[in-house]
């Protein structure tokens, strides 16, 4: 039977990184996204932009919504100080069922909570089930037009904080434009735009970084 573009990901990690090294993971995908196959990784690019957000923000809690098959979940967790945990939400069984096993041989489970569900009935949950009070960082790349909603939600159940960052992808491609213009115009947000290219392409994207103002 037919794999799975996923399923041949997972396979170009296992042949081609290092088992237990996470830059190694992402390396191993952004070559077989760059001479094999397109996929929707935030890529080397605008991984660059998101590694140097990670590093000045140091954050003790991340929240990313859309792990797809977890490039950008390994990228972040390998730049987080000890006792640090990410929580990543993915909506696509099969798309969780690789990322699991990307996150395994990254070495990573640890600092790493995959959640499998939609978003919109996880955030208001996060409390209660995970013990969190707050995000320092949230990575926002699923559904385009849930950016918003999402956000919202958020703010509604208390999971920003005076401080926190949102960081976006695809702002420009595939596009968000309600999330862009409600961050780039609300009174609580302070929010400023990294040029770049939608990932392995010309194409022009960026990521879109807002601080909570509380
Ligand atoms: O749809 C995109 N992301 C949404 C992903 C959604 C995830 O949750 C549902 C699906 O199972 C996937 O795992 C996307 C699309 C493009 N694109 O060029 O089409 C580029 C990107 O960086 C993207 O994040
Ligand atoms: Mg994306």
């Amino acid at each position: 039977t037919q794999s799975t573009r996923p399923q041949r990901m997972l396979a170009a990690v296992q042949k081609n990184a290092t088992r237990g090294d996470p830059r190694s993971v992402v390396k191993a995908i952004d070559q077989f996204c760059r001479q094999k196959e397109w996929a929707m990784n935030v890529g080397d690019e605008k991984g660059c932009i998101l590694d140097s957000v990670v590093s000045e923000v140091n954050p003790a809690t991340v929240l990313e919504l859309g792990t797809y098959c977890g490039y950008s979940t390994v990228r972040i967790a390998s730049l987080l100080p000890p006792h640090a945990k990410l929580i990543t939400l993915e909506f696509n069984p099969d798309n969780a069922v690789i990322a699991r096993q990307v996150i395994a041989w990254a070495g990573l489970e640890d600092k790493i909570q995959l959640v499998e569900g939609a978003s919109g009935d996880w955030i208001p949950k996060m409390k209660e089930e995970f013990g969190v009070k707050t995000f320092d960082l949230v990575f926002l790349d699923h559904w385009k037009d849930r950016y918003l909603p999402d956000t919202k939600l958020m703010e509604e159940c208390g999971l920003l904080r005076k401080g926190s960052i949102l960081l976006a992808d695809n702002v420009i491609c595939p596009g968000t434009p309600d999330y862009l213009e409600y961050v780039r115009n609300s009174p609580r947000y302070k929010s400023q735009y990294f040029k770049s290219h939608l990932e392995y392409t010309k194409v022009e994207d960026g990521l879109e970084k807002s601080v909570f103002l509380g």
